[in-house]
């Protein structure tokens, strides 16, 4: 399925479904006491609300016509204090539930995040991150609010709506019917726009995700965009992908103003109706002025809850959209994870074995083609080879990033399949060209690799891999704030933090993807030493292009058509005068 640009719209993998909605209880259920007492909290001012129209009946047929000043004086100071209970009662529901919402939205951001966590390489690899972000942050936002308050109000209008229409009735049972008479024409029209309003808000979920992978995309390649000057292009996608937003959140909403629009027109029919009627029946037919008045003022509270109910009706469709991805999201499958009974792996030797190993990342794709080789402990092996080759997935299938398609991969003989992924994973050291500094200090950075490390046992990491003395340089030390970019520091600075980090983890099996690639040949020299530190007694795969960081290596693979085409020491391999011969040269002849 395509979804991994910002400009294709994600289709479910699983259809409208109010299954969706009744999953969504789970998270209900754990505020079932709040949202009782909110509940008993809103019946008990919606019922004193509802008590003013037949104060009003009385006032106007017995207290006025009596001219009792002093009763007149005390329903008035009965009004005054059921709207002023009204509101109180009111004050604390909200508060209530703005803690019930807000629980919500920690409890599925919670197993959204730890869902997140687990998921296998290949589920980032197939989608923009903005899609990914959007979900967690703002679909999770919508969805609260439906779920806490839209749950209350919705048993809340549909009880208003029963009481005022017993309230109605006990009045008047004609004039109410007169009331009624604009229901069929409400419910035929809510019938026509139903499933339109629900595509409209599915159209607006995906057109926001698609813009909002833009933005993200857009954000992460800053740079590149300013190097290329792009700037002028990439607004003109971003317009057109707004533009889409905007559309179709503007036919969503011209849909959902049709309803407060007909119920607004059929209110005033009914009341015209009302008038008309009552006027003509007052007298002979016992109804007073005093009831017609009340009669219209039940006329605007009975669809009130109807305009309500409706509105509810939206959110649930739209909250539906978003609880359908954010579940899609929970579902996903972790492919990579541990067997039942999985082994922990001991303190490993450090043996790596390919047996027939076959890769492709997408099926019918081969990558890797029976690949098998068998590294000593303690062997550092270079992988070389042209561009695309596969020596990046390689060594992602040593860390089990992703599953092989066929064959096996030991460690010290033991499946990695079959071993729990912390026991294989915590024994590995993997540094890659792009060194991923998180926001904290220096002294963090460092200690990721070890949480409990002592401050001299960073320092001593940092000193053996040479990145003591520029770190000593910047005014607060080891204790400089950086961020994720790693502004503050230079991409050689930070390739040296990560060797320091990885030091500091003390890997059994160490694998440095073109982790020297960006750092100079002066502080590569300066940092050989740090490293051959670091290689000692570990089992290491190196890939580099510049072959001058290899040769020394104890075994140089070759890694092309599906497999290793080359293998053996540099010498060896130079005296094939092979791939690895002519990659050699063409080198020495550039330098
Ligand atoms: N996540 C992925 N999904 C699909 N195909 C992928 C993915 N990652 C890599 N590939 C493909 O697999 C092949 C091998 O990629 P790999 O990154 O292992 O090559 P490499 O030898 O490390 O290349 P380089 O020297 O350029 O880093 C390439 O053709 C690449 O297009």
């Amino acid at each position: 399925m395509a979804r991994n640009k910002f400009d294709i719209d994600e289709e479910l993998e699983s259809p409208f479904n109010i299954r969706h909605f009744r999953r969504a209880l789970v998270y209900i259920k754990r505020q079932k006491k709040p949202m009782i007492i909110a509940f008993v909290l809103s019946a008990l001012s919606a019922g004193i609300g509802l008590s003013a129209p037949l104060i009003m009946q009385h006032v106007v047929d017995v207290t006025i016509p009596a001219k009792d000043k002093t009763g007149l004086v005390g329903w008035s100071a009965l009004i005054f204090a059921t709207i002023v209970f009204s509101v109180i009662l009111a004050t604390i529901r909200s508060r209530i539930m703005t803690r019930v919402g807000q629980d919500i939205i920690f409890e599925i951001r919670h197993d959204l995040f730890k869902h997140l966590q687990k998921l296998p390489f290949q589920y980032y690899d197939d989608r923009p991150q903005g899609k990914i972000l959007i979900r967690v942050v703002n679909y999770v936002n919508a969805v609260s609010d439906v779920l806490s308050n839209g749950i209350i109000n919705f048993i809340l209008e549909i009880m208003n709506l029963l009481f005022i229409a017993a309230f109605m009735f006990a009045v008047d049972a004609r004039l109410s019917l007169i009331i009624l008479g604009g229901l069929p024409i409400f419910l035929g029209i809510m019938l026509l726009i139903k499933t339109k309003q629900r595509r409209a808000w599915q159209a607006v979920s995906n057109k926001s995700s698609n813009l909002n992978a833009y933005m993200q995309e857009s954000i992460s390649g800053i740079r590149v965009t300013q190097i290329f000057t792009r700037e002028e292009r990439n607004e003109g996608l971003f317009t057109r992908l707004a533009a889409n937003a905007r559309q179709t959140w503007m036919k969503a909403m011209y849909l959902n103003f049709l309803v407060p629009f007909t119920v607004d027109n059929l209110t005033t029919i009914v009341t015209t109706a009302l008038f008309f009627v009552g006027l003509l029946w007052m007298g002979p037919a016992e109804i007073t002025f005093g009831v017609i008045l009340a009669m219209s003022g039940y006329a605007a509270r009975f669809w009130q809850p109807i305009l309500n109910l409706s509105n509810l009706y939206n959110s649930f469709i739209n909250a539906i959209a978003y609880l359908e991805r954010i579940f899609e999201t929970l579902d996903e499958p972790v492919t990579v994870t541990d067997v039942p009974d999985a082994l922990e792996l001991p303190t490993l030797q450090g043996r790596v074995t390919f047996d027939d190993v076959t890769f492709a990342y997408e099926p019918g794709h081969n990558i890797l083609e029976h690949l098998s080789f068998d590294i000593k402990p303690g062997e550092s092996v270079a992988l070389v080879g042209p561009t695309g080759a596969g020596k990046t997935t390689v060594v992602n299938l040593i860390s089990r990033f992703y599953n092989v398609t066929g064959g096996r991969i030991l460690v010290d003989g033991q499946d990695i399949a079959e071993a729990t992924l912390q026991s294989l994973r915590s024994q590995m050291g993997i540094m890659l060209q792009d060194s991923f500094i998180f926001s904290g200090t220096i002294m963090d950075n460092i200690r990721y690799g070890k949480l409990d490390a002592t401050e001299e046992e960073v320092i001593a990491a940092a000193k053996t891999v040479r990145a003591d003395d520029f770190i000593r340089e910047f005014e607060r030390g080891y204790m400089t704030e950086v961020n994720e970019r790693g502004s503050k520091l230079s991409q050689g600075q930070r390739q040296l933090i990560s060797f320091a980090r990885t030091l500091l983890a003390n890997p059994r099996i160490l694998i440095l993807d073109e982790a020297t690639s960006s750092i100079d040949a002066r502080t590569e020299r300066l940092l050989q030493q740090g490293l051959n530190e670091l290689l000692k007694g570990r089992t290491s795969f190196i890939i580099a292009h510049r072959l001058s960081t290899v040769k020394n290596c104890d075994r140089i693979m070759y890694i092309s058509d599906k497999g290793v085409a080359e293998s053996g020491s540099h010498d060896e391999l130079l005296a094939l005068r092979g791939r690895y011969h002519k990659l050699y040269s063409a080198q020495k002849m550039e330098a």
